[in-house]
């Protein structure tokens, strides 16, 4: 035993902030009941702009464009496994998301998502981009 203990590998997650009348669009996960921006893990080789457009191609039927990161939060998922999940504003562009892997699609105004059963970690990202105004700004800002 040396006493070392290693870093804790994070799960590098890349999540969308659709924004559209002041609205964000958020998703359900069809495991847990828990509302999530879309999104999903990095595969081996991937980056997180083309893994966000790939994610959104599956579980939305929508091509975004992927703007900027806007923010990078840690903390864990719902299964306690550290996570880094990062957020880039992304445009829809006229096009219709469909739920095809979440239980359900939702369109809210910040202070309504904030009373939904969050994933903690989104809970906390969402904060932050709230007190620094980038939710508002998110639709418009690139
Ligand atoms: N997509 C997404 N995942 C999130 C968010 N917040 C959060 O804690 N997570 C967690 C849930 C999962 O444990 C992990 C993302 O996994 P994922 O969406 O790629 O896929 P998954 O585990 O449902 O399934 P799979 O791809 O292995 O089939 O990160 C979020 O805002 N978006």
């Amino acid at each position: 035993m040396t006493g070392l203990q290693s870093e804790p590998a994070f799960l590098e997650v890349a999540c969308a902030v659709i924004v559209r009348q002041g609205k964000l669009l958020l998703a359900q996960r069809a495991s847990n009941g828990l509302w999530e921006l879309p999104g999903g893990k990095a595969e081996p080789g991937e980056s997180l702009p083309e893994c966000l457009t790939r994610e959104l191609q599956e579980e939305l039927a929508v091509t975004v464009k992927v703007g900027p990161l806007m923010l990078t939060q840690e903390g864990l998922t719902p299964e306690g496994l550290p996570l880094r999940l990062h957020a880039f504003a992304c445009r829809l562009n006229g096009q219709s998301p469909q739920a095809l892997e979440h239980r359900a699609l939702i369109w809210l105004a910040g202070d309504e998502a904030a009373k939904l059963s969050l994933c903690s970690t989104d809970r906390a990202l969402l904060e932050r981009l709230k007190s620094t105004g980038d939710l508002d700004n998110s639709a418009h800002g690139w």
